[in-house]
């Protein structure tokens, strides 16, 4: 198992952590000296008094959670948000309010789950052209079009 360093910057902050033993995400919780009003269709950056170190080769995503999403479209705009290994600020989460009603954040609300994952960096190659394939530029809803199906037809004879 990887370790990831993490600083409370906040003495009030809540360590993230898998709620179940398979969670895939840690939730992370909202690290606040009053509650925090989103209005509808408005965006706030959330504390959560944070600071990660990632071993290299990881990023961190931070998604949204299902229960906010469901019972009040709270999400985040720029999921899955990335935090970078050589990022050492603050873990800050943006949410968005995509419902009717202000939706408050309490400090110690679990408000976004954060997956941490590996990722490669890779060399750039530039061509002149790219090999042939069945799909060639075709995308978008491509597939499905030419037999007026969803999904393509899979013959099993
Ligand atoms: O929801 C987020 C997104 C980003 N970050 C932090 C960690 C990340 O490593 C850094 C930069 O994020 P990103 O690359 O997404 O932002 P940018 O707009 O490209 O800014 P920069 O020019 O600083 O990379 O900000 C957060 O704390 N929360
Ligand atoms: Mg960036």
């Amino acid at each position: 198992m990887s370790t990831v360093k993490i600083v409370r910057i906040n003495q009030k902050a809540i360590l993230p952590r898998y709620a179940t033993a398979n969670a895939a995400g840690m939730d992370l919780a909202a690290c606040l000296d009053a509650p925090l009003e989103i209005d509808p269709f408005t965006t706030a950056l959330i504390p959560t008094g944070l600071c990660i170190e990632l071993p290299e080769g990881f990023e961190a995503q931070l998604r949204p959670r299902s229960g906010l999403a469901l019972k009040h479209l709270i999400s985040l705009p720029n999921t899955p948000a990335t935090i970078d290994a050589d990022y050492r600020g603050e873990v800050k989460v943006i949410l968005v309010n995509y419902g009717k009603k202000p939706f408050t954040v309490q400090h110690g609300d679990r408000i976004a789950q954060m997956v941490v994952a590996r990722y490669e960096h890779v060399a750039l190659e530039e061509v002149n052209s790219l090999s042939q394939t069945e799909r060639g530029n075709g995308g978008f809803g491509h597939t499905g079009i030419s037999t007026g199906k969803s999904m393509p037809v899979v013959n099993d004879e």
